[in-house]
């Protein structure tokens, strides 16, 4: 039967009802839930039917179209109303896989859920189209979310920012009046721009890289092995006090030591706060949270007191109290921001001090143990330094020299590739949106999960099945031109331009790296105007760790390889599952 006769036949189950309201009404109250449940189911499982049925058929039709006017085929659910609340609450990463999936190939679809209806958009081509259009380019909603949930920021607060329609860029959208003080969006989003991949990138990387050395050095590592009980924990503890130190300065850690302590109990206990688990269940949590609020409030006060203009660092950035450029920017612009005062931007910084840590420390970390772990690589990864750096003096490498390195681009590429899971939401406040096949009409949600695509495997290259999605693979994004089977994208799927070879003034020889070709298909930093403002300076750092590790130490992991859950899923880096006992000691000369 074709999908008319199914709905003429929908329609006429309507008339179910009319037997049911007569029987009710002569014998009311008798088998009250046998005469609603069975027109109800009837009618469920037919409308299911039908759903299923023209799921198939707008799949089969919508590779073909180019009209767009379409929604996205509307996923099938049995319960009406409830629709795949359930199974979306209780697998949501395993849910979404199944339903953005048609045919072998990523697809897009409507998913109803409790009367409402999100979109799920994975299609490569759709989410390529979702970063390059600026009306979708305010990450204000998520930002709400995680203040709310993460952070604890009162109502009154929120509703600031959930009213500022002006846009994220310095010229208000043409349909808002919003007073300059209440255009957070833009004042947040100025200052991560101006200080993380503007002119504050670079003073704050050096900073960090300063502070990695200097921070190694502490620990009095010797030319004779020393044992640590959990990489991860090392690495907590060394690059992510060095990349805070790099933005909020070393007199807040100085003031307080256990800072970064807190920290990662806080970080933690994002996948509980996520799921709304309240304090009593995990005082802990709480408790941390609690307390590096205390701490940069405390900090505040302090440098308060102490800091004036001259103690700015030559660079214009760096000052010893503030930190840098972007907190001293924070104190001007954001505290005077409407209903704002120490306790709201202690808060904000603490989601700052999150953002700066969260994701780059465990990518350090997998970047490390993945590097160290195949000493063919490792010897690769050394010879790339070598040739590149010699033997300057590490804080002299130029990063952005550092971030042009072939192996090593590709082999974080790689890594952010396996384990960055982030679930991105993307609304338009004022009109709807033309997104190639399809468009996302004005406030709508739509869904785009990183993990599903980064796994797709009818879209990477995997050398003929050599290197599956769900392996670690460090020269999958290196493009070698004598070799027609190299690159990230599957052959056949994008071939690359001849322009982009000889763009690179190297005669087209060498392998190198590249990312063209997967835009709608790798984004661990999210993409368009709201991608991560850090990107550049967690590469430069989780580089720079690998470069100061491989060229100074040994390391060897004492476990054969690395498990990760997806228990934080949808938040960034994968959780690692267990400790990784190490053994490290200095290279002899
Ligand atoms: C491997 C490391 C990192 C990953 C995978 C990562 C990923 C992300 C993602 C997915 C977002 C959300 C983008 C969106 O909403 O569309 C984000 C936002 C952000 N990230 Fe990162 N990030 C990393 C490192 C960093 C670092 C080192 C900083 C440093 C300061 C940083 C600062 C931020 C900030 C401030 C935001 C919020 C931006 C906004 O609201 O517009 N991130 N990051």
């Amino acid at each position: 039967m074709n999908s008319h006769g199914l709905a003429a036949i929908a329609m006429i189950s309507q008339l179910l009802w009319v037997p049911v309201a007569i029987y009710l009404s002569l014998f009311r109250g008798h088998g009250i839930l046998l005469a609603i449940g069975i027109p109800l189911g009837v009618q469920s499982l037919l409308s299911y039917t039908i759903s299923i049925r023209k799921w198939h058929a707008v799949n089969n039709l919508i590779s073909q179209s180019k009209d767009e006017t379409h929604l996205p085929p509307q996923y099938p659910s049995l319960v009406p109303y409830v629709g795949s609340a359930l199974s979306f609450v209780w697998d949501n990463a395993g849910f979404l896989r199944q339903a953005t999936r048609y045919g072998g190939r990523l697809i897009s679809s409507r998913i109803s859920f409790l009367g409402f209806e999100i979109f799920a958009f994975q299609d490569r081509q759709t989410v390529a189209k979702v970063w390059k259009q600026t009306s979708l380019s305010s990450p204000i909603s998520i930002f709400v979310y995680a203040m709310k949930y993460f952070f604890e920021i009162p109502e009154n607060v929120l509703s600031v920012y959930r009213a500022d329609t002006s846009g994220p860029f310095p010229k208000p959208h043409r349909d808002t009046n919003i007073p300059p003080q209440a255009r957070v969006d833009h004042i947040t989003h100025y200052g991560f721009l101006q200080a993380l991949s503007g002119p504050g990138w670079l003073p704050t990387t050096k900073r960090c890289m300063n502070a990695l050395v200097s921070r190694l050095e502490e620990k009095g590592l010797s030319e004779e092995w020393t044992e640590f009980e959990d990489m991860s924990e090392f690495f907590k503890e060394w690059v992510g006090a060095s990349l805070i130190e790099s933005l909020f300065g070393p007199s807040m850690l100085r003031i307080n030591p256990t800072f970064v302590k807190n920290i990662w109990v806080f970080d933690e206990g994002i996948p509980w706060l996520a799921r709304g688990v309240p304090s009593f269940l995990r005082p802990s949590i709480y408790k941390a949270r609690r307390a590096a609020i205390a701490q940069i409030r405390n900090w505040y006060l302090y440098a308060r007191e102490h800091f004036d203009e001259s103690y700015v660092s030559p660079d214009g950035d760096g000052d010893p109290f503030w930190g840098s450029w972007l907190m001293r920017y924070r104190q001007k612009n954001l505290l005077p921001a409407e209903k704002h005062n120490d306790e709201v931007l202690s808060k904000l910084d603490l989601g700052l001090a999150w953002g700066v840590v969260g994701n780059t420390t465990p990518t350090s970390t997998l970047f490390a143990f993945h590097i160290f772990k195949d000493l063919t690589l490792l010897s690769r990864v050394r010879d790339e330094i070598e040739t590149s750096f010699g033997n300057q003096d590490l804080l002299d490498i130029n990063p952005s020299e550092l971030i042009k390195q072939p192996l090593l681009s590709s082999a974080y590429a790689e890594i952010l590739r396996l384990f960055i899971d982030v679930f991105f939401m993307v609304t338009s406040a004022h009109k709807d949106v033309p997104l190639g096949s399809y468009h996302l009409p004005k406030g709508r949600i739509a869904l785009i999960n990183s993990g599903i695509s980064h796994k797709d495997d009818s879209f990477w290259n995997t050398r003929n099945g050599e290197h599956p999605v769900t392996s670690f693979w460090a020269e999958r994004f290196l493009i070698d031109p004598s070799d027609p089977m190299s690159g990230p994208v599957a052959p056949g799927v994008y071939k690359p331009p001849s322009r982009e070879e000889s763009d690179r003034g190297d005669g087209g020889k060498a392998p190198y790296f590249s990312l063209k070709g997967t835009e709608g298909s790798w984004f661990p930093y999210g993409g368009g105007h709201s991608i991560c403002p850090g990107r550049v300076l967690a590469k430069s750092a989780v580089l720079f760790v690998s470069v100061l590790l491989a060229r100074d130490y040994d390391i060897e992991p004492l476990v054969e390889r690395i498990e990760t859950t997806n228990w934080r899923c949808g938040l960034g880096a994968e959780q690692i599952k267990h400790a990784i006992p190490f053994r490290i000691r200095k290279r002899r000369r």
